[in-house]
């Protein structure tokens, strides 16, 4: 997959690019309903010996937008985006700057410019998809700005247990720990990219040495407490359990949470190394114990509900 970053104004080499189908939108989690989308496009594209691509936007218009300076984590932030398109067979990704400028542009000129531009042939996306200032142009009046040269479709709602799956539904279920409902809006378990820094080299003197991981601070987590993980590392998967959280057996001081993995059955130096951890199930608030004995004996019943879980 190639990935192209352009920026608005520049100017577009017509020539040069291939006709494409393209899916549009932020698609922040890659999530169900915009697997759909996305999924249009690929097959689409096959069917018509075109290119398939996805154009998508970054950062999100809110950083660019609101007033006040606002952090934006992100469910997949763009490397994770980039990897999940990749193995979705995604031929081009096309990330446009959001910008000030960007956002004033009429809903006929941005179709002009990256659609038409793009040599797009024909457009999936979903029904609330937006576009151009103020998002005035959307899936019921883009014929007025094809000018013929393009087709549409229009992926309706994709629903979940009678729910609308959403990027605001899984970032409300992340803030609750729900990462099992969350898997199943994602079609894929959660996961986050992190690497292995040195902590208080406590662990290993409890008998449960944990990997602690410094994570992007644009990627968004699950609320803090005890789960059921995998970890990824140099293509082989291990079942493992993650606290994150402050350790307030230990101390008082920790402000942000920390997230810090045992491993199952693995006893190698991971400092320095990247780490990829999926998250499968919540099992329990981390708590302040009264001592590191109470500590450990809770941390070992964790342990044996993880490793049930696993196993069947
Ligand atoms: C499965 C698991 C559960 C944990 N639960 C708690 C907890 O409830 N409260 C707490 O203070 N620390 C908890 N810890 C964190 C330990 O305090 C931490 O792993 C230990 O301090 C080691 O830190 P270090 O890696 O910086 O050496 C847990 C750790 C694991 C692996
Ligand atoms: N099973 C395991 N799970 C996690 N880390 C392990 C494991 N076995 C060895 N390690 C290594 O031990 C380190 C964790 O030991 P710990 O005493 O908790 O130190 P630290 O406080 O620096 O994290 C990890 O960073 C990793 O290099």
């Amino acid at each position: 997959m190639r990935t192209i970053e352009l920026t608005y104004p520049h100017m577009l080499v017509l020539e040069e690019l291939p006709k494409t189908v393209a899916a549009i939108g932020f698609f922040d989690g890659i999530h169900k309903g915009h697997q759909k989308v996305i999924q249009t496009a690929v097959t689409k594209a096959k069917e018509s010996n075109m290119e398939s691509a996805v154009i998508t936007f970054h950062p999100h218009p809110s950083v660019v937008l609101k007033k006040e300076k606002i952090h934006v984590q992100y469910i997949t932030p763009l490397r994770e985006k980039q990897e999940i398109l990749q193995k979705m067979n995604v031929d081009r990704l096309y990330i446009i700057s959001f910008s000030k400028e960007l956002a004033s542009l009429s809903p006929e000129r941005f179709i002009d410019h990256f659609i038409i531009g793009l040599n797009i042939q024909h457009l999936v996306a979903g029904f609330d998809f937006t576009y151009g200032h103020k998002g005035e142009g959307n899936m019921n009046n883009i014929e007025s700005h094809t000018k013929n040269t393009f087709d549409y479709t229009t992926i309706e709602k994709v629903e979940l247990e009678n729910e609308k799956v959403s990027s605001t539904k899984i970032r409300n279920l992340l803030s609750e720990g729900k990462v099992e409902k969350v898997n199943e809006n994602l079609n894929r378990p959660f996961s986050v990219f992190g690497t292995v820094v040195e902590g208080e080299k406590r662990g290993r003197t409890i008998g449960y040495p944990t990997a602690n991981l410094l994570i992007d601070s644009d990627a968004l987590l699950p609320k803090i407490g005890v789960y059921a993980v995998k970890v990824l590392y140099k293509g082989e998967v291990y079942e493992g359990m993650a606290d994150l959280g402050l350790n307030p057996t230990f101390t008082d001081k920790n402000t942000k949470p920390i997230l810090e993995v045992n491993i199952f059955d693995y006893s190698n130096d991971l400092y320095g190394e990247e780490l990829q951890i999926e998250w499968h199930k919540y099992i329990r608030d981390e708590e302040k114990f009264d001592d590191v004995k109470t500590l450990i004996e809770r941390i070992a019943l964790d342990e044996k509900e993880i490793r049930d879980y696993f196993s069947c």
